[in-house]
């Protein structure tokens, strides 16, 4: 089969016809920019030979959309929200096996369009999108597409086969083979150019071998539409091309390929197949590229001779040729209602869109691929690879925790079992609770604001659930949590001289972990709102008072009581009642005193009672701290899931 694609650069005064085969591959074209010409091979620059063996294994896919509004809403729920229109009625229509670009100025609202085609964004939008002529529905429609966003959203720390091998395994279904998994990584890679970094990490390749490994992970479970934000932007001119001949492949193969596009140059803008131009909101044009031109000519704004069409339409639609000509180009198409410069304007008329609402509901399971079970099992492989190779902070935190403890150690030496340091073993034991709250909630405040920009992604494109997402990330770091708490207790334990009683140990043990995890899940909780600037000033100034109301300073007995209720929402109230009973409780004989000193507590129960602190509430102190651990983890997915709500 031969199409024949006559080219559209230069103001149409130059145009060549330009062969393609059956598999894309442009056989002899000329490429014309600036009035001069040379040969292009669609090969040239490229890698392989941009074959790519996966034939889409579903009907083509026929994108509509009519009247699309979106009305963004500003401020805050605190300030008046304002809303603003950014999309005003556009229409438009992708065939299936087209590469698309959505071309227009900064600001015009060609991201905003493809986040609503893409159904990344739900709320504010009007109109209808249609697939196929039937209304879509969001979730059968989210299984065939995919959304690349403009900046690379990988994990650094995984090679390129790692990363892939994640997606593999999310995004096929598990009875796929490892080898057929492999034998697709491989081609996909290959067709991609980047089997020579198989074995880099993804934060030291390329911005242009990261573009391409953003598009190969979503290339593993041959997606029939894809959605690509700017996939040229930061490129430079030869990477451009690679990744535009790449798209044009895949579109001929039969897929709906849409991108948003900054001016192309004439020999990039001749390999889409159409092109959507948006002016503040409104639809300029849409059609093939090579009837740009004409389509300018019967609107009455020529394109001057020896100028890239691509280049003058963009000035168009900033409103450097006047307001006037942006308005009348709006009218000739109809806001992308016209589709008499599309290259087969006939073809197209046969699919007649449906009237009627969406239906968004799905009768074939869940969005994801794999269980749930496989996908916890992926996320926590790539959990652990990520602790391995981020062993600074592995180490770090068990240094800090070995050193922190020498440290407490030396400076409370065997404060525990002298009479005349009670009240200076009292303050180490507030200092080891203030120890596990902010050495692991300040990590964990930064857990949710650095991965978010991956967690949509992934999300949005069906790797994982938020459940299985949010359980690996509360399970991965249980291990190094334990280990820590473990040196740190035992440390510090035995160089303060407390009590060598395996009980206490064990009781002093678990009430520091069940610190460190409910200390956590706070972290959690405010990174799952917050941004990392303010989730750190918020997590250790609402730390201070929850320090007030655990006993410490102001004892118990002396709150004021319209604040006594403070002492039941500070956690560290039950942390510090359970160490101190781990250390004073359980009827401790009286201490031993030194000749010299002066023994005010040298009777365990009369500095328990000065205190106020209730050493025989053990039970109740491990109880409400695992009603705050569950409570402040529901709490923080709760967050994390209306945040990615809200985000769309
Ligand atoms: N949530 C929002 N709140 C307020 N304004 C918004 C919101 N989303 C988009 N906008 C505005 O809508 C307009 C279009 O934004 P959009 O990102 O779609 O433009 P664009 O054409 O992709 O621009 P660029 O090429 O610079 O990325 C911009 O003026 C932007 O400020």
């Amino acid at each position: 089969m031969e199409v024949v694609l006559n080219e559209a650069t230069n103001g149409g005064h130059h145009r060549q016809p330009q062969n393609y085969n059956a598999n894309g591959k442009s056989e002899s074209a000329q490429q014309v920019t600036n009035g001069h010409s040379k040969t292009l091979n669609i090969e040239d620059n490229f890698e392989n030979d941009t074959k790519f063996s996966r034939q889409p294994e579903k009907d083509p896919i026929d994108l509509q959309f009519k009247d699309v509004t979106y009305t963004a809403a500003m401020g805050n729920i605190l300030t008046k929200r304002e809303k603003k229109e950014i999309l005003h009625q556009v229409n438009g229509r992708f065939p299936a096996g087209q590469l698309v670009a959505i071309m227009g100025p900064s600001g015009a609202g060609k991201s905003t369009l493809l986040d609503v085609l893409s159904g990344y964004r739900i709320k504010g939008v009007d109109g209808q999108v249609y697939i196929n002529g039937q209304p879509r529905n969001m979730k059968s429609f989210r299984k065939l597409s995919c959304y690349i966003t403009q900046d690379d959203r990988l994990q650094p720390l995984l090679t390129v086969q790692e990363n892939m091998l994640v997606a593999a395994d999310l995004k096929l279904s598990s009875d796929v083979s490892r080898k057929d998994k492999q034998d697709i990584i491989d081609e996909i890679l290959h067709t991609l150019g980047l089997t020579k970094t198989k074995n880099t990490k993804a934060q030291g390749l390329s911005g242009g071998q990261k573009k391409r490994l953003s598009i190969a992970l979503e290339l593993i479970n041959n997606p029939l539409v894809l959605f690509l934000d700017e996939p040229t932007t930061g490129l430079d001119s030869s990477s451009c091309m690679q990744c535009v001949k790449l798209l044009q492949v895949l579109a001929k193969q039969g897929r709906t390929i849409v991108c948003t596009i900054h001016q192309p140059s004439a020999s990039l803008f001749k390999l889409f197949d159409q092109v959507y131009v948006l002016a503040s909101g409104n639809c300029l044009y849409q059609g093939s590229t090579e009837r740009l031109v004409p389509f300018l000519e019967d609107a009455g704004f020529p394109c001057p001779m020896y100028h890239n069409p691509a280049d003058y339409v963009i000035e168009l639609a900033c409103g450097e040729y006047g307001q006037e000509k942006i308005n009348s180009m709006i009218k000739a198409t109809g806001n992308g209602n016209d589709i008499r410069y599309f290259k087969e304007p006939e073809k197209l008329s046969n699919i007649q869109c449906q009237k009627g609402a969406s239906n968004d509901e799905d009768n074939e399971g869940g969005l994801q691929a794999t269980s749930s079970c496989n996908q916890l099992k992926v996320l926590l492989r790539r959990g652990f690879i990520k602790t391995k190779r981020d062993q600074t902070l592995t180490y770090m935190r068990i240094l800090v925790n070995a050193l922190t403890g020498l440290m407490l150690g030396t400076l409370y030496w065997k404060a525990g079992q002298d009479g005349s340091k009670v009240l200076d073993n009292f303050n180490l034991l507030f200092s080891i609770l203030m120890h596990h709250m902010m050495s692991t909630m300040m990590l964990t405040i930064l857990t949710f604001p650095s991965e978010m920009s991956i967690l949509v992604k992934e999300h949005f494109n069906r790797w994982y659930s938020l459940k299985m997402y949010y359980t690996s990330v509360t399970l991965i770091d249980i291990p190094i949590s334990v280990i820590c708490c473990a040196i740190f207790t035992t440390v510090i334990y035995y160089m303060t001289g407390q009590p060598l009683e395996w009980v206490r140990f064990m009781m002093f043990f678990v009430t520091s972990l069940l610190v460190v995890f409910v200390a956590q899940s706070f972290g959690l909780m405010i990174g799952a709102y917050f941004n990392v600037v303010n989730g750190t000033f918020l997590g250790p100034t609402l730390s201070v008072p929850m320090m007030m109301f655990a006993g410490f300073g102001v004892s118990l007995q002396d709150l004021p009581p319209y604040l006594y209720w403070g002492s039941y929402i500070s956690y560290l109230r039950y942390g510090l009642e359970g160490i101190v009973g781990a250390i004073y409780g359980l009827d401790r004989p009286t201490l031993d005193c030194p000749e010299d000193a002066y023994c005010h507590y040298k009777y365990p129960k009369k500095f328990l009672e000065d205190v106020a602190v209730k050493a025989d509430q053990f039970d109740n102190d491990v109880i409400a701290l695992l009603l705050f651990l569950f409570v402040l983890r529901i709490a923080a997915y709760v967050i994390l899931r209306c945040k990615l709500m809200a985000l769309r």
